[in-house]
């Protein structure tokens, strides 16, 4: 109405149009004026839409901070691999998602997403390399009552320097009644490392993936293979003169595999009792028995069992089931269940013999044949 006024003022001929002419044109300009106010496509959200585009924006913008905050407060790991950390971030997701609906203020609650207190670990998986580790990790991570370090801290052997706070930090937060575990697998053969977890606590629980040395040590090298593709043959790396049998025991990849002497070790610092061995055999063919023990052993009550697992025929291994509130069916990554490098039997053979006297010095340890034959 004011255009109309304005506009017919300024018209200095306006005093001769009748009173009609002047009522169309006022209609006209009136239309003129909306129409550059208000462009079709405000108008058309407008109408299909009842929220303000401004607020839209800033309920956008918020929810996007908000889930960014989010995955500070959950590392990525932790929320890629546990089932439980998943499962709490999508219900902090869905309360976040209706606080931004029900109130126009777009600041989180980010104080209160912060659950329980970091702890030092009071359970660690030490080894061994290639045994099993990561199965055993993301199995029982399943539990309630376990939370874990997503990745391998290297503490006890590589970062010591760094002090029990740093150490400490790379925890999840748990509350009183969760477990906090970890899982660095060179520890088992690191000389340093018993004593110093034993400076730690010396209740901390210790569990040790082993499997047939043999084996164990073709997959290490298969994996080294894979990143270094000109590495020597198998053979030569393992054998000093293969002809005569001799093995060199300085080669990494069968040095991890003498668990006797290793283990001789860890009972300097920490009675049998309180570690367990687990079977990476077993782990394959019965993960849920595997996983029962792991859970006495920690004083869990058994709750990962065998609804928990199944066989999946691409990957020739067991994986975890979707889990009955969102997600998908859980295997572990390409790195685990590689198919392994081609190895002549003559050298297996040797390799076995060579072995055989540690083996059954392991069994008598640990007071459990592993039947690595
Ligand atoms: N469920 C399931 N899925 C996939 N892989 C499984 C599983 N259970 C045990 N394994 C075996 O775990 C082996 C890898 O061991 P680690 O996790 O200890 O390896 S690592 O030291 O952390 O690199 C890996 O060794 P490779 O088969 O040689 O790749 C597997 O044999």
């Amino acid at each position: 109405m004011a255009c109309v006024l304005l506009f017919s003022r300024l018209l200095p001929f306006s005093h001769r149009l009748t009173r009609t002419s002047i009522c169309l044109l006022s209609l006209l300009l009136s239309y003129l004026c909306y129409c550059a106010l208000f462009p079709a496509d405000t108008i058309m959200h407008k109408s299909g839409d009842p929220t303000p585009s401004c607020q839209r924006v800033l309920a956008d913008g918020a929810k996007r901070r908000l889930q960014k905050s989010l995955s500070c407060v959950l590392p990525l790991d932790e929320r890629a691999s546990s089932v439980e950390a998943s499962r709490l971030k999508s219900d902090q997701k869905s309360s976040l998602t209706l606080h931004i609906v029900r109130n126009d203020t777009p600041s989180p609650p980010i104080g209160s997403l912060k659950f329980g207190n970091k702890k030092l670990p009071n359970a660690i998986i030490v080894g061994v390399k290639k045994g099993g580790t990561r199965a055993v990790l993301e199995f029982i991570r399943i539990h309630p009552d376990v939370r874990a370090a997503g990745t391998e801290t290297h503490f006890f052997d590589r970062n010591y320097d760094r002090g029990l706070e740093w150490y400490r930090g790379l925890m999840p937060r748990t509350l009183e009644s969760q477990i906090t575990m970890e899982k660095t697998p060179s520890y088992f053969v690191t000389k340093e490392t018993p004593h110093r977890i034993s400076t730690m606590s010396r209740n901390t629980k210790l569990i040790v993936v082993v499997r047939d040395p043999v084996t164990r040590a073709i997959s290490d090298y298969t994996q080294t293979l894979s990143k270094t593709p000109d590495l020597p043959s198998f053979q030569e790396l393992a054998f000093r003169n293969q002809c005569l049998g001799i093995v060199d025991t300085s080669w990494n990849a069968i040095r991890i595999g003498l668990y006797a002497l290793h283990l001789e070790n860890w009972l300097r610092y920490f009675p049998l009792a309180q570690i367990h061995f687990v079977s990476g055999e077993r782990l394959i063919t019965d993960p849920a028995g595997e996983l029962a023990r792991v859970q006495d052993f920690l004083g869990l009550k058994r709750i990962v069992t065998d609804k928990h697992f199944y066989f999946n025929r691409t990957k020739g291994f067991p994986c975890l089931k979707k889990p009955e509130s969102s997600g998908s069916p859980r295997c572990l990554g390409k790195s685990k269940g590689r198919t392994h490098v081609q190895i002549d039997r003559d050298a297996i053979e040797q390799l076995r013999d060579f072995y055989r006297p540690y083996n059954v010095k392991f069994y008598e340890m640990v007071g459990h044949d592993f039947k690595w034959e």
